[in-house]
């Protein structure tokens, strides 16, 4: 028996049944070109007989070149009738696709209860159905809805129903653990037990109800199964089908089945980051292999480590799935997160000199206040390069003031900023959707003849955490602020119990930030300085 193993993608059909998850036809055939890239077998475009938004995929998608078979997915005939009049059998075949998934009834619960008819019908609307599929040259894949719940209720019953799809000429039996209940040695057991008894090859499909997907594919496959379907991140019904992107990387690189090309998988991480934003579902960063902390660490302790040999806290070197490394500065740090920071900024650093030891314990000390430096790299980056002296003076707040008012049920927000830069004073004024907008608005018109480019950063993303819930209005906030370029997204803290206070710190870090890596233009002339309010001490 071959070790290679079939990659069966479901993310566009068992994936898009997810709560939240809707994708129109144009996303699909995105991820569907992602999904070949990444070199998956199979590519489970949706059901024809469902939805014409699906129906529109197959159209459009026939036009395209894929080396994967997408295929369209679809349930055995309806009761009491014939497969040539079966609107579902029909618009498979009518798709053209090369290779169709059907569901049928392995449980026979189900049979009497679901479908409400004998078990007989089940078998021959099994048999009808692969023989269609079969008399229109269309690769057949059977998928065994409830197969290990229905095995362990009536094996003679559920082992009757693979047989009748492989007589059929079915070329995939895949075993479904529909409702995700069963355990990794009830899989292994019942695969062998049915490896035994066919001679089609056999798949695996599971869902995560347990946190069981990942571990009940794996011990499929260690019992002989060769088609894995799965999603990436794990989309699917109820709490998720079973993630290809832990499932490829564990059998190809612990497992030794090879699946894809060692190239492909170094895609594995953009393909999950891309998929997850077309799906616009936020990736948690801890999830394993492609999440954004899967290879952060944060603990003193473990950057020593993994200074010395990153194999001392990595279980693989991050660069086989495309991840990568991250070293996180927090109050946890000890001084190798430091340094290894600092280094990454060409910053020239050791360990145990005063200088080190002064940034660690500063850092301790504002995370302690309320600041968190791991999520605002870029207030961490200027607060190393304060320390050693690489930043100078950019501009110096003076004072700011803020007016809101509510008139005729209008709100008006509008600051007042007075900075100095070189020596000379800046007051502006601006309007704003709300005070930080204003504030932004207005240090801004303030630097923008000293710093033409600012006008390129925007604000992406605020946020505003209460620190201290107990003592509620009186409580610390801490802003966390995301600002973009367009080319470079860079993140800052501000921390005060004035949440204006907060923003402005945040705010300033940003533009320091972004002027760090900005030229200076030449001042302006003495008139246009005054028509524009500018001042000599
Ligand atoms: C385990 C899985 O994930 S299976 C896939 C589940 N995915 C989906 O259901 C999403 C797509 N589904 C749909 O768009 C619709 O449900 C359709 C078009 C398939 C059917 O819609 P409707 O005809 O309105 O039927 P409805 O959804 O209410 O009920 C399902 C019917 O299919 C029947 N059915 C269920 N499984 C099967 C099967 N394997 N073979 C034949 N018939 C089946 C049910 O008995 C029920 O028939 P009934 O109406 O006579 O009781
Ligand atoms: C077919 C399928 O999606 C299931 O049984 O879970």
């Amino acid at each position: 028996m071959t070790n290679a193993i079939s990659i069966f993608d479901t993310t566009l059909r068992d994936g898009t049944q997810g709560e939240g998850i809707s994708l129109s036809a144009d996303d699909k055939l995105k991820i569907a070109q992602k999904l070949d890239q990444l070199g998956v077998h199979y590519i489970e475009g949706g059901n024809p007989g469902s939805n014409s938004k699906d129906i529109e995929f197959f159209e459009r998608v026939r036009t395209m070149k894929f080396n994967a078979k997408i295929t369209a997915f679809g349930s055995t005939r309806r009761k009491n009738s014939i497969a040539e009049h079966d609107s579902s059998l029909l618009r498979i075949v009518e798709s053209g696709v090369p290779a169709a998934t059907l569901v049928g009834k392995s449980w026979d619960f189900h049979v009497h209860t679901a479908l409400q008819t004998t078990l007989e019908e089940n078998l021959a609307m099994i048999y009808d159905s692969f023989a269609f599929l079969k008399r229109n040259g269309v690769e057949a894949i059977f998928d065994s809805e409830h197969f290990f719940d229905g095995y362990k209720h009536n094996p003679e019953y559920a082992l009757s129903v693979l047989r009748k799809a492989q007589d059929a000429g079915a070329d995939w039996i895949v075993l479904c653990d529909t409702n995700g209940g069963t355990l990794p040695s009830e899989i292994h057991e019942i695969v062998t037990r049915v490896r035994s008894e066919l001679s089609a090859p056999i798949g695996i499909h599971t869902h995560n109800d347990c946190e069981l997907a990942v571990a009940n594919t794996l011990a499929a496959v260690g019992a002989g199964a060769r088609q894995v379907q799965g999603t990436i991140n794990g989309y699917g019904e109820r709490c998720g089908n079973a993630n290809l992107c832990s499932i490829i990387p564990n059998l190809q690189i612990k497992m030794n089945y090879p699946c894809i090309s060692d190239e492909q998988l170094q895609s594995l991480t953009t393909t999950a980051r891309y998929v997850s934003e077309i799906a616009n579902v936020h990736m948690p960063v801890g999830q394993p292999y492609v999440g954004n902390a899967a290879f952060a660490h944060k603990g003193g302790i473990h950057v020593s480590a993994i200074m010395k040999d990153s194999k001392t806290y990595e279980h693989i070197s991050p660069g086989l799935v495309g991840n990568k490394q991250r070293i996180l500065v927090s109050e946890l740090a000890g001084q190798s997160n430091i340094i290894s920071k600092a280094q990454e900024l060409g910053l020239d650093i050791n360990a145990n000199n005063e200088k080190t030891k002064l940034i660690m314990e500063r850092i301790k000390d504002l995370e302690h206040q309320g600041y968190q430096f791991e999520g605002a790299d870029a207030s961490l980056e200027l607060l190393l390069r304060d320390a050693f002296g690489q930043m100078e003076e950019m501009f110096k707040l003076e004072s700011f003031k803020m007016l809101v008012e509510k008139t005729n049920g209008i709100m008006n927000t509008e600051a007042i900023v007075k900075i100095t830069v070189d020596e000379q004073t800046v007051y502006t004024a601006a309007e704003g959707n709300g005070p930080v907008n204003a504030l932004d608005n207005a240090l801004r018109k303030a630097l923008v003849q000293f710093y033409p480019s600012i006008n390129n950063i925007h604000l992406a993303d605020y946020k505003v955490r209460v620190i201290d819930e107990k003592d509620a209005t009186a409580a610390k906030v801490r802003v966390l602020m995301e600002s973009t370029d367009f080319n470079n997204t860079w993140n800052t803290v501000g921390v005060s119990s004035n949440v204006i206070e907060a923003s402005w710190e945040a705010l300033v870090d940003s533009i320091r930030y972004a002027l760090l890596t900005m030229s200076r233009v030449e001042h302006v002339q003495d008139e246009p300085r005054a028509q524009l309010g500018l001042v000599n001490h």
